[in-house]
């Protein structure tokens, strides 16, 4: 029987849940989260337990997905589960269109109407979240949150741990480096360095309170 946990009762675990749910792959589906007491009974899968309960239910549930958006968080927690020896799956939302060739790995999130184009690659923990859209050829580091309404030209590449927010465009061809923020809206039409916080249109360094602190 193939049983997933969910790490995180959030928002997003919620998303990420109704997506599992809706790809019909598990036969159960329930999370964990440090707010068990308090969560249990008010989501309509049961939040069973801590996180650092995992390794108790490792027996009995065979798959396991982190549902945070703090992509450090994200990537630590995946190893962890992966250590206790859950299988770590990709999950696909069945109204998102993913290419035969495009290549993702493990505890990536492809959320409702999100398209992924042939031949993309997308690393370990990266979330494509709804409506955004991974174009030919993209690749995509590890912890790479895509927020809703994103869209990717082809060839873009983006470094690990990376955000781009909600409804910003990169023309093709251009490289984002590692942790980079992209603010709502922007359009990126240069490559960004790593660790910069990019907004407006086109895109250009702002001082974030990130980079203030
Ligand atoms: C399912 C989901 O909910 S997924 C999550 C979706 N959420 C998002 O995508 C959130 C996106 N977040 C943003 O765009 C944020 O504004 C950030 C992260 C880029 C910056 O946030 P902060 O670090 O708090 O920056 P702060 O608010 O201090 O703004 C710094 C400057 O940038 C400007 N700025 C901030 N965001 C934007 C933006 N999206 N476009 C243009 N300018 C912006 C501010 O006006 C400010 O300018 P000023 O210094 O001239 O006053």
């Amino acid at each position: 029987m193939s049983r997933l946990l969910v790490l995180g009762a959030g928002g997003h675990g919620k998303v990420l849940a109704e997506a599992a749910e809706a790809s019909g792959r598990w036969d159960a589906i329930a999370m964990l989260d440090d707010r068990h007491s308090l969560l249990n009974g008010s989501l309509r899968w049961p939040v069973i337990g801590s996180i650092d309960d995992c390794s108790v239910f490792s027996s009995e549930w065979s798959d396991a997905i982190v549902a945070v958006g703090h992509s450090v968080t994200r990537l630590r927690w995946l190893e962890m589960v992966e250590s206790l020896g859950f299988a770590i799956p990709v999950v696909v939302h069945p109204s998102a269109w993913v290419s035969p060739s495009a290549k993702i790995a493990g505890g990536t999130v492809i959320m409702a109407n999100a398209t992924v184009q042939a031949d993309a690659r997308l690393g370990r923990g990266c979330i494509v979240n709804t409506g955004a859209s991974v174009d030919h050829d993209c690749r995509l580091g590890a912890g790479v949150h895509i927020c809703p309404g994103v869209h990717l030209g082809g060839e873009v590449v983006i470094g690990d741990g990376s955000w781009l927010g909600i409804g910003c465009s990169v023309i093709h061809c251009r490289t984002i480096g590692c942790e980079v923020m992209v603010a709502a809206g922007a359009t990126v039409i240069d490559d960004i360095e790593d660790g910069m916080t990019v907004a407006g249109v086109p895109a250009r360094e702002i001082i974030s309170r990130r980079n203030k602190s």
